[in-house]
């Protein structure tokens, strides 16, 4: 199995893509895990929110293959301790064969056709967190939960 992040728009600020960078390169250590980023929406200025989130789930749904598992990444889904998203990981490994991929929404959240297509959604806290930094909150709960599966001492209860 394959882990792919997709994402809206480049990471602007360098204190995120330093952090996201670090634990990019430490999870290659235990899976094929790649950040992939869709370009900024042109003129979007122009859009009302409606649009923007519309044309940014066309630009998602067009960057999902054959046998994708699609995971939305949402204030509003599943909630799970960081044991339990270990154990979640654990189960796709051995259901998913392609790639189960998670995405993160723009700045409004995502159109009613990625809800429609996704197999589910899961939260990362009740919190909402900019769509910038809860890359680096997703990137770093990956590495905790290969390092719990690997007996690893990075997480402590
Ligand atoms: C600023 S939030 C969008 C909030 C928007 N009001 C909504 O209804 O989705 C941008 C994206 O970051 C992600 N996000 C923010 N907080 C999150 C959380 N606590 N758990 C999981 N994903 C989150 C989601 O993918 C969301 O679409």
């Amino acid at each position: 199995m394959k882990i792919s992040l997709l994402v809206i728009g480049k990471t602007d600020a360098g204190y995120f893509s330093q952090g996201i960078q670090e634990y990019e390169n430490r999870l290659k250590h235990y899976l094929p895990f790649e950040m992939q980023v869709i370009p900024d929406i042109k003129n979007v200025k122009n859009l009302s929110e409606e649009q923007q989130k519309e044309k940014e789930g066309e630009f998602i749904l067009k960057n999902l293959l054959a046998g994708d598992y699609l995971v939305l990444l949402d204030e509003r889904g599943k909630d799970f301790s960081s044991l339990q998203f270990a154990s979640y990981i654990e189960k796709k490994t051995h259901t998913i064969s392609k790639r189960l991929i998670f995405v993160i929404g723009g700045p409004y959240g995502f159109s009613k056709a990625v809800y429609d297509k996704a197999a589910e959604k899961i939260s990362l806290s009740k919190m909402t967190f900019s769509h910038q930094m809860i890359r680096l909150v997703f990137v770093e709960q990956l590495y905790r939960a290969m390092t719990i599966l690997n007996n690893e001492p990075y997480h402590h209860e």
